[in-house]
């Protein structure tokens, strides 16, 4: 394990605890938040600004609590916990150990590591009944975000992280220290005289991330005033997709969405949007397709009668005015749930098991739904509809509940609205508000 204190004290340690401050003073009463510390400079700071600014800023009925994840990936991980624990222990503030156990995979692995990260702190969040997780993200990370999303998807309205995520579709983490430089924290732990680690990871140029560092320089700044303007644009874009989803999307029975064809041709930009996020909806991945499926699927809704596509696991279907979309049926694969278990099946639907023998969940398939079962729809697709529903006896003790693959792993602030919106078309309760979890 390495500490380090580099010598250089940044006269804007007080940036550090302004931000605490006006973090603290936002918050309602009595709030309950667990600080995720990974024991780096950004989290233990950003620890330490908080417990001192809870009494220097009249707030001390905000309670802390600290969780550290070991990803198991790294020997040293086990020791960096215990370390942070001891620091804990000296504030006084609780903090748990919360392990990723299980296979990991061989591709992906850091945004596996990720997802198990946010998992984890959901579930301790729960468990200790936190009103929200606070996260460390500095300015340096904004920046470095937007240029990574820019230089991937070459977009003009790339936008950078979110000031505050909804996890799980249960618990909002928050980034008080978005507008900190790194150093400003560095320099607030130096003038305290502590510690921290140093992840040899961050300097790994195998990551992207990393690399981009590098490239940034002096740039920090600019860039991060740039993706407070596109953090803007992007939550007015997407309220204008909220209601372009009102007025020109029909959902049949939860499962297939009927556009009108006229309404997404005239308002690209929203309709653009709003399509990148109906189409994992009903597809039940996680993100929509982007891009060049994405551009096919606008020009789809000036097509003729009869057009069709598939992208992003739907399918495409031009009727007269009406663009169709629904789940195509392939890939839809068997899942057994486990006696008290729970599970999503295809991205798209909650499981879970009373029964107390496990149960294996299935596509209903081809030709076991009635046709007409769907109002307001053409036979065929009713029929194709019905074919990729999962299959749930009555009374087998199974119940299932719509989930929103876009949006019920990791739902960024921007897209509150729009996410409420489909929330409701899809029969599901609406997303907690951070105005009523967390904020005065
Ligand atoms: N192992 C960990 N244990 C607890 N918290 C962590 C851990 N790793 C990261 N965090 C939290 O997440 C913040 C961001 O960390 P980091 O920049 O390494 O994550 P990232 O992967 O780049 O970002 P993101 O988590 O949004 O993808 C940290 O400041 C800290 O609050």
């Amino acid at each position: 394990m390495l500490t380090s204190a580099p010598a250089a004290v940044s006269p804007n340690a007080c940036a550090v605890e302004a931000a605490a401050r006006q973090f603290l003073l936002s918050l309602k009463k009595d709030c309950h938040l667990l600080v995720a510390v990974s024991g780096g400079g950004d989290s233990f700071g950003l620890l330490t600004a908080l417990d001192e600014m809870r009494i220097a800023s009249g707030r001390p009925d905000v309670r802390l609590w600290a969780a550290t994840v070991d990803h198991g990936l790294r020997a040293a991980a086990a020791e960096e916990a215990a370390w942070v624990a001891s620091r804990c222990a000296r504030l006084g503030v609780a903090h748990r150990t919360l392990l990723w156990e299980g296979e990991k995979p061989a591709s992906g692995l850091m945004a596996a590591a990720r997802n198990a990260r946010y998992r984890l702190l959901g579930g301790e969040a729960e468990r200790i009944g936190a009103d929200a997780i606070v996260l460390a993200h500095t300015m340096e990370d904004q920046a470095e975000t937007l240029a990574m999303r820019r230089a991937r998807n070459g977009s003009a309205l790339a936008s950078g992280m979110a000031g505050r995520t909804l996890v799980g579709g249960a618990i909002w983490a928050v980034r008080p220290l978005l507008h900190v430089r790194r150093e400003d924290i560095r320099a607030f732990l130096n003038a305290r005289d502590l510690r921290w680690i140093d992840d040899p990871s961050n300097d790994d140029t195998r990551f992207e991330r990393v690399r981009m560092r590098r490239l940034l320089h002096n740039r920090v700044e600019v860039l991060a005033n740039e993706a407070e303007k596109a953090a803007r644009a992007r939550e007015a874009l997407s309220l204008r997709a909220a209601a372009l989803f009102a007025d020109a999307v029909t959902l049949h029975d939860g499962i297939v969405a009927e556009i009108d064809a006229g309404r997404f041709a005239s308002e690209h930009d929203p309709a653009r949007y709003l399509l990148n996020i109906l189409i994992p909806a009903l597809g039940g991945l996680a993100y929509g397709p982007g891009g060049a499926a994405l551009d096919r699927a606008m020009a789809l809704c000036a097509a003729p009668h009869g057009a069709r596509m598939t992208a992003g696991r739907c399918l495409f279907e031009k009727h007269r005015h009406s663009l169709f979309i629904l789940r195509e049926g392939r890939a839809l694969v068997d899942a057994e749930i486990a006696p008290g278990g729970a599970a999503v099946w295809d991205g798209r639907f909650r499981i879970e098991n009373r029964a107390c023998e496990p149960r294996r969940i299935r596509a209903v398939g081809d030709g076991a739904d009635d046709p007409d079962h769907i109002a307001g729809l053409p036979r065929r697709l009713a029929r194709l509809a019905g074919a990729v529903r999962p299959a749930v006896p009555a009374a087998s003790g199974v119940s299932c509940s719509p989930y929103l693959a876009p949006f019920d792993r990791f739902l960024p602030g921007f897209d509150l609205a729009l996410a409420n919106s489909l929330a409701e078309a899809f029969a599901r309760p609406a997303y907690p508000d951070p105005a009523l979890a967390y904020l005065r």
